[in-house]
């Protein structure tokens, strides 16, 4: 990998002139979010717990709500010049996911596809990338933008098989898009094998995993073999669908100040109010996510005790149940499941109550969508269908209201929509005459 882009040098010398107290470059800051000395404490008290040097010693971290800053001396020099350049409230929150994150640096801008768009120019015309077939249609969208009009080679393949990514691996592989689960067929990708085998091919290969789908309470992606690793902050991190953010981590740091160069060039930094936002959302990152994924579970094995297919890294019957544990502390709190016909789809998910019909996922509110239709729409029918993209997919972001209201509210979805069959012993998945789903399974503590 080559060295930052800026010619001069100047900008980024500047932005890094900090060394911290672990000897990390990162970008100005008015004090780390750990507290000195090196503890460190349990994720739970780390997500919480923040040190900031505010003259009035604010418990909340102050929103420096300034485009610029005054500078002592006409030659400049201050911490902080310019918001688009660093501001202390952006800044805290990048010294406070990084500690999350597992990273020595983290830089937040305004949109997790700002993210993705910040990470994709480090390439250049002629590089070549390997990503997934099961991809967010977002990140797809802007692959396939690349590919038409910026000379980047972009190869879609199964990477949930190692096999299917060795054989297409050559030192001409500059960037490697990992998602895992996957967004929407939630597949398992083995960070390890994928990391080893893409720098053994080219050791200036970079590995980029957007772990928007777990959230660092639930997987670190650097600790793994990725070099960088990006999330929507949109989604779990903020946890409340009140603001647009994107995160890249990183502990190599020469990446780190190619990634900050582009951000500062381009201006994506994420606005103080925003990131006074996600800091604020990021402390609650914990509780939320354990208890969206324990209801997650009950409704996965529910939807499954019903005999419908579903897919959730947290049920035996994944068949990369293992790999997904190998890597992860925790199932997440999306899951999707298939009826077998799409107008019986549309009619479960119109039916609902609770759960709100939209996209995104990691927000406090249950949400349910047909992906085809909406968060994956970008990807056309064609390449769905080459991809095999069930065009029946639900998938359901489980939020943290209580499990048995989520429950009901689907069961009476899928009885008013025809999904199930009512018998003696319970309800079935699939139409009296067993026309859907094979006739499905009966059980009887499914009623
Ligand atoms: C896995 C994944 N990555 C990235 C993104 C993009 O994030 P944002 O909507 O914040 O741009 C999304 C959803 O939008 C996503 O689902
Ligand atoms: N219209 C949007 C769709 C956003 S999808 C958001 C999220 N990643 C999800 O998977 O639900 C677009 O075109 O990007």
């Amino acid at each position: 990998m080559s060295g930052p882009s800026d010619p001069s040098g100047s900008t980024i010398s500047k932005a890094f002139s900090k060394i911290d107290i672990s000897g990390n470059d990162l970008p100005p800051s008015p004090a780390p979010s750990t507290p000195t000395g090196g503890r460190k404490y349990a994720l739970a008290t780390e997500l919480v717990y923040t040190e900031h040097s505010d003259q009035y010693d604010s418990s909340s971290m102050p929103i420096y709500q300034t485009a610029t800053f005054k500078q002592q001396s006409a030659s400049g020099g201050g911490k902080f010049d310019y918001t688009r350049s660093g501001n202390p409230t952006r800044s805290h929150l990048e010294r406070h996911l990084a500690k999350i994150m597992s990273a020595s640096q983290a830089l937040v801008v305004s949109s997790g596809m700002g993210a993705m768009d910040v990470i994709t120019r480090l390439l250049k015309p002629g590089d070549e990338v390997i990503t997934g077939d099961d991809l967010y249609g977002g990140t797809n969208r802007l692959l396939k933008y690349l590919s038409t009009h910026a000379g980047i080679i972009v190869h879609h393949v199964d990477t949930t098989s190692v096999d299917a990514v060795k054989e297409i691996l050559t030192p001409k592989i500059t960037m490697v898009i990992l998602e895992t689960p996957t967004n929407p067929l939630i597949k398992i990708v083995n960070i390890l094998d994928v990391s080893k085998l893409s720098h053994a091919a080219n050791p200036n290969a970079i590995v980029c995993v957007d772990n928007t789908m777990l959230s660092p309470w639930l997987q670190n992606p650097l600790d793994l073999g990725a070099d960088i690793v990006c999330e929507s902050g949109t989604k779990y991190l903020s946890g409340h669908h009140d603001l647009m953010a994107g995160v890249i981590a990183t502990n190599d740091s020469s990446l780190g100040e190619r990634l900050y160069f582009t951000i500062n060039s381009t201006g994506c930094g994420l606005s103080p109010f925003d990131s006074w936002l996600l800091l604020r959302g990021v402390k609650t990152l914990g509780v939320r996510m354990e208890k969206q994924q324990a209801s997650a579970q009950a409704i996965a094995e529910y939807l499954e005790g019903l005999g419908f297919k579903v897919r959730y890294p947290g049920l035996k019957s994944h068949p990369q149940y293992d790999l997904h544990w190998s890597m992860a502390r925790g199932a997440g709190a999306v899951l999707s499941f298939e009826t077998g016909d799409t107008i019986l789809s549309e009619r479960i998910v119109e039916s609902t109550r609770l759960w709100a019909i939209s996209v995104s996922f990691g927000c406090v509110n249950s949400l349910i969508s047909m992906p085809c239709r909406m968060s994956h729409a970008s990807i056309d029918a064609k390449t769905r269908a080459e991809r095999q993209m069930p065009e029946d997919i639900i998938r359901l972001c489980v939020g943290i209201e209580d499990v048995g209201d989520l429950i009901d509210d689907l069961k009476t979805a899928l009885v008013q929509a025809g999904a199930v069959t009512i018998t003696v012993d319970g309800l079935t998945a699939g139409a009296p005459d067993g026309s859907l789903l094979g006739g499905g399974v009966s059980l009887a503590s499914a009623s």
